[in-house]
């Protein structure tokens, strides 16, 4: 079964179990390290949660939420061999994975989305990597972690 690993401060309890429910519907097996309602806990903390165990391997990618996905995005790309994009619709959503091969996902649960954040993450699912001249790219990315 596809593996997905999912982690979430405080700021997206609700967004993340939203998240957790589709991504059974369409047969992933999840691991949820996030928090549940009256938890708190601090975003890059989770990020380092969701991104270590992801480079475990065995998953597809990872997703990971606060309450605006900039903190817990900034914290999951400074972990090397992570390419965190913060989505803010489906078309960036498609094109984070068509062109920078994102492996991880980020959104905000106090975000207001101009979409279904199911249906963002429906276009990441959908879509495949082109590599070509997107590898080349995606490889300058990794290297600036040297
Ligand atoms: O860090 C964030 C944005 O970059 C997230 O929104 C966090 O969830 C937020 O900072 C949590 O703040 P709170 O006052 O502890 O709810």
């Amino acid at each position: 079964m596809k593996k997905v690993v999912i982690a979430n401060d405080h700021g997206a309890v609700e967004m993340k179990d939203e998240i957790v429910n589709f991504l059974k519907q369409k047969g992933f097996e999840v691991n949820d390290l996030g928090l549940a309602e009256g938890e708190s806990a601090d975003y890059p903390d989770m990020a380092e949660l969701a991104c270590k165990e992801y480079l475990k391997g065995g998953y597809e990618f990872a997703v990971v939420l606060c309450g605006t996905g900039i903190g817990i995005s900034i914290s999951a790309n400074k972990i090397k061999g992570i390419r965190c994009a913060l989505v803010q619709n489906s078309y960036a959503a498609e094109m984070t994975k068509r062109h920078n091969n994102a492996n991880v996902i980020a959104f905000g649960g106090r975000v207001d989305y101009p979409e279904k954040v199911t249906d963002i993450l429906e276009a990441y699912l959908n879509a495949e990597f082109e590599g070509g001249r997107h590898e080349r790219r995606v490889e300058k990315i990794m290297s600036l972690e040297k």
